[in-house]
């Protein structure tokens, strides 16, 4: 796909990335030297001018491996107790990547209930501005200590999404443990053919996005980031789903030259953000 000289004009870019991109496919650790590439390719983009935030899944995948166990957990305590344990240690690692390059990273944790309350809402929104004013790049997660069903947004794909339309972002890059949307799970379609670019959003590419995911960490899966193209081209800002494989995909992407799925943002002035937290589409 050529988006040259589009791209590279944006003012403030959200990055999320999935639990899988951040570990060995093999054993399930942590792939430490791409996490060192993703942080260097988002300073980066620190460089090019941008603001910047980063979502970032894994708390509870590396919670799990750092207390030994070889199951995905399934009780909600259990899932907290993960997070807890890996959610430190993830913001250990960024903090200490982060700050070889001399840029100061941030920590934001959220729930449903930080949206849907109006105090908090807006808290979250000038905390966020204060940290781009001050050149601060917020790594955000979803709070799964304290999360329950009720005040969940359930995938950071939706709250990546959220986030991009609190913070008025221009751009969210959604990377994927795959190249971008298919016109069916290639998984189980070996003829599914990637879609490049969608410039209406339409109900037939959300049926053709299938809700299983392609590992044992992921949540979601492309369903997830459908609705959260939804609510980035609802809020005018426009979305790329690329293959996280290889995080360098993040300067071909800024410079216009990438493989992946680029959906148009259209600002729909009867979107309204918070009523889509109280009552989904
Ligand atoms: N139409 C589709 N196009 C591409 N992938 C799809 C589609 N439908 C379902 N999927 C599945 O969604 C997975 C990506 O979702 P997920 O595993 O949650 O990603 P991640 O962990 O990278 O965020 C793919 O690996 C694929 O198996
Ligand atoms: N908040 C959770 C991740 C939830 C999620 O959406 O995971 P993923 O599908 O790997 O992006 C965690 O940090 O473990």
């Amino acid at each position: 796909m050529n988006l040259h000289d589009y791209l590279k004009y944006k003012k403030r870019v959200v990055v999320k990335i999935g639990s899988s991109s951040l570990q060995h496919a093999d054993n399930g650790e942590l792939d430490l030297i791409k996490l060192e590439k993703l942080v260097r390719e988002l300073c980066d983009l620190r460089n090019r001018g941008m603001d910047v935030c980063l979502v970032s899944s894994g708390a509870i995948a590396v919670g799990r491996r750092a207390i030994g166990l070889t199951e995905r957990p399934s009780e909600v305590s259990t899932k907290q107790a993960c997070a807890a344990v890996g959610q430190a240690r993830l913001m250990m690692i960024y903090q200490r990547l982060f700050s070889e390059y001399s840029q100061v990273a941030s920590q934001i944790l959220m729930t449903k209930y930080t949206m849907v309350n109006e105090t908090t809402r807006e808290n979250a929104r000038n905390c966020f501005e204060e940290l781009f004013r001050l050149g601060i790049i917020p790594i955000v997660n979803e709070n799964d200590t304290i999360s329950t069903y009720e005040m969940h947004f359930g995938d950071n794909d939706t709250l990546s999404a959220i986030v991009t339309s609190l913070t008025n972002a221009d751009l969210l890059i959604l990377l994927s443990d795959i190249d971008g949307l298919y016109t069916d799970d290639p998984r189980s379609n070996p003829d599914a053919v990637l879609i490049e670019r969608i410039d209406r959003l339409d109900e037939h590419y959300m049926e053709m996005a299938k809700d299983t995911t392609g590992s044992d960490v992921g949540t979601g899966g492309m369903a997830a980031k459908l609705t959260a193209a939804r609510i980035s081209v609802h809020s005018g800002a426009d979305m790329i789903i690329a293959n996280g494989k290889d995080v360098g995909i993040l300067h071909e992407i800024i410079e216009g030259e990438f493989k992946g799925t680029f959906f148009k943002g259209q600002k729909n002035v009867d979107f309204d953000l918070n009523q889509y937290i109280k009552t989904g589409f």
